[in-house]
């Protein structure tokens, strides 16, 4: 079985011109297919602050009111993605961006209002695999940015790093699937100002402990809720760490285990 490789950037990486131009470079180069999914968070925030529009976070989440739904639209299907698809042609990566409204590849439906209203957020429904696989099959990169869409012409923002674990599971069946979340940081920290203190091996038991004991907040609740539902979900090797991780498997890194 073939290996796919799915792999998330984060917000810190595409805010800095020389780390994004520079992981770009090497991922060029991964010989095996890949998929590349990008959030832009931090991008977003920026441009809502500058534009006066209130930014609220949820457990790591955008509150997403109509506003702020046309600047993410903006951010993450406009500049973000065109660039990184446009640097990825400058290193002769072909590749293709898409929102999950391009090609109906990720459907979604708007989340339910419980005890927070996140507005125009998306839970993932359904991912449609043949035309990414279309792309595949052909050399070619496909390069996700973190909006779903509802097939009623509605828009939806969805988390890149469910994004990313959506697909990773989607094409669990068709390869053996590798799940990468690529950020500033070496793994998930004990001591998030202390570099070397990466958590080497996360599984069920200590997640629940990491979880208590509040070492992982913010933007990591996400991304290891998506980690633990991937490995439910056959996907084979999911690890979270630098860029470096992804051509040296010796660079220390977070690994998620059973
Ligand atoms: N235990 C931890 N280990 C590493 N990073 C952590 C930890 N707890 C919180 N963080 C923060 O989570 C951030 C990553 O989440 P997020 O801001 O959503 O970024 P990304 O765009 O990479 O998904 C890191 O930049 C870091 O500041
Ligand atoms: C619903 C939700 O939270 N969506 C995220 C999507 C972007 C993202 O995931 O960006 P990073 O990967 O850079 O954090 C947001 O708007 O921040």
């Amino acid at each position: 079985m073939q290996t796919l490789k799915v792999i998330k950037i984060g917000g810190n990486i595409i805010d800095d011109e020389d780390a994004l131009n520079s992981f770009l470079e090497d991922f060029a180069q991964l010989k095996s297919p890949k998929i590349l999914i990008h959030g832009g968070g931090k991008l977003a925030t920026k441009l809502a602050q500058e534009m006066n529009v209130e930014v609220v976070m949820n457990e790591g989440r955008r509150i997403t009111d109509a506003k702020t739904l046309d600047i993410i639209t903006m951010v993450y299907a406009g500049k973000v993605n065109k660039t990184i698809v446009a640097k990825l042609q400058a290193n002769n990566c072909n590749s293709v961006g898409f929102s999950g409204a391009d090609g109906n590849s990720i459907v979604s439906e708007k989340r339910p209002i419980q005890e927070v209203d996140y507005g125009f957020v998306g839970d993932v429904k359904k991912v449609n695999t043949p035309i990414i696989q279309v792309l595949l099959d052909n050399g070619i990169t496909p390069v996700f940015s973190a909006i779903t869409h509802d097939e009623n012409g509605q828009l939806l923002n969805t988390n890149g790093d469910t994004i990313a674990s959506e697909l990773a599971i989607a094409f669990a069946k068709a390869y053996r699937t590798e799940l990468y979340y690529c950020f500033e940081k070496n793994g998930v920290l004990k001591d998030i100002n202390d570099d070397d203190s990466v958590i080497e091996n996360i599984n069920t038991e200590t997640y629940q402990t990491l979880l208590k004991d509040g070492t992982i907040s913010d933007g990591m609740l996400p991304k290891l809720k998506n980690c633990f539902y991937a490995l439910e979900h056959q996907v084979q090797k999911i690890c979270i760490g630098k860029p470096a991780m992804l051509f040296n498997e010796n660079i220390t890194h977070t690994t998620i285990q059973k």
